[in-house]
């Protein structure tokens, strides 16, 4: 039967990466790329094509960190397919990232260096902002866009009979001291992409609790450090070309497991699942905390739907 794969951000970095594998993987399967610039989306497309020329690549736009565009290409994925088999939920942001130059130097002879280098742990800060749906812009795009795709896409991806995957680019850089239950979107402090990421951590469990028992199970990978557009935000790529063979040393199906995608000193890639640091109690928290938030973002797009709806009655009135 032939598969039905979503995967967001899927123009570029880990996400076209991961698109092309998974057309060498199976050439069958029916790949939608839902991104929100469509010349990239299409640029994405022609790429792919080149090597798997008769593969079929369907494109959607997407804009994780808008309510309204994950509404609306919910309704387009319900309208195209009647299943979702594989949900990546790849999209991702850091903003405005700054290293700490001195904690760099301090790591480096320190014992922590290897953790350092692996996670980043100490190292970057990020600046974050609001979005037009008045959250954090951090949270909306890495975790909270895709939390309100999975809700809207429940019908097909949670169908009798079937088993539906979602699969979370989390983090080695997921830390759970980042992370604060009374401040789910990271507004006061200076790490919203670890925050995000050990958010999605949590996330990923909880949906397993929840939605197991409907054939809908999720996992969270990590890629290690890989050369993409983020990583290219933070620091020049001749930098990196010149520290790579250096702090190569990458991380990547337990629900309670990451997936860490490692090198060897030798260069052998493998992975390795690792155990999440993280607490049931304050999960299931997290979890009705973002049911809560779910409602107030719909009621809030459907007042805002409402006074554009007024407004162009009194603009016809008057005219
Ligand atoms: N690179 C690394 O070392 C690591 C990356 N990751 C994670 O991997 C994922 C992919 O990042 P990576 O490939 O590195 O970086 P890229 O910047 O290359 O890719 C990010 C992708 O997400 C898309 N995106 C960003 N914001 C939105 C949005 N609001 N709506 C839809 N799409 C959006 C981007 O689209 P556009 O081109 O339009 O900006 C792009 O396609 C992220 O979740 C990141 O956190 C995790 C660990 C390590
Ligand atoms: C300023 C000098 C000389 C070196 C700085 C190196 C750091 C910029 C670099 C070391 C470990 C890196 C790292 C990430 C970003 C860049 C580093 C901090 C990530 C946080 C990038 C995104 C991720 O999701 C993580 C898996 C990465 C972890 C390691």
């Amino acid at each position: 039967m032939e598969k039905i794969v979503v995967v967001t951000g899927a123009n570029s970095g880990i996400g076209l990466a991961l698109c092309d594998r998974l057309l060498s993987e199976d050439g069958r399967l029916r790949l939608c790329l839902a991104c929100r610039n469509m010349k990239r989306a299409e640029a994405a497309r022609a790429t792919l094509l080149v090597s798997h020329g008769s593969a079929r690549v369907d494109l959607l736009h997407l804009d994780v960190g808008s309510a309204q565009s994950v509404l609306s290409a919910a309704e387009e994925l319900k309208a195209r397919y009647h299943r979702v088999d594989f949900l990546y939920l790849n999209a991702g942001i850091m903003p405005n990232p700054t290293v700490d130059i001195r904690a760099f130097f301090k790591g480096l002879f320190s014992r922590n260096v290897i953790n350092m280098f692996a996670t980043a742990e100490g190292l970057l800060t990020q600046q974050d902002q609001l979005n037009s749906d008045s959250l954090q812009e951090v949270f909306a795009t890495n975790l909270f866009g895709h939390f309100l795709l999975i809700r809207e896409l429940e019908p097909l991806l949670c169908q009798p009979g079937h088993t539906s995957r979602l699969v979370w680019t989390s983090s080695s850089n997921a830390r759970r001291s980042a992370f604060s239950i009374q401040d789910i979107q990271h507004r006061r402090g200076k790490e919203p992409y670890s925050s995000s990421k050990y958010a999605s951590d949590m996330l990923s469990m909880a949906l397993n609790k929840h939605k197991n028992q409907q054939g809908l199970f999720s996992s969270v990978i990590c890629p290690g450090l890989v050369m993409t557009n983020l990583t290219y935000g933070i620091l020049p790529s001749f930098f990196w070309t010149l520290i790579m063979p250096v702090i190569r040393g990458t991380e990547s199906l337990d629900p309670r497991a990451k997936y860490h995608s490692l090198t060897s000193g030798l260069g052998t890639n493998y992975t390795e699942p690792r155990r999440m640091d993280l607490d049931d109690e304050m999960t299931e928290v997290f979890f009705s905390k973002l049911l809560e938030l779910e409602k107030e973002v719909r009621r809030n797009l459907s007042k805002k739907t409402a006074d554009s709806e007024h407004y162009q009655q009194y603009l016809n009135e008057i005219q």
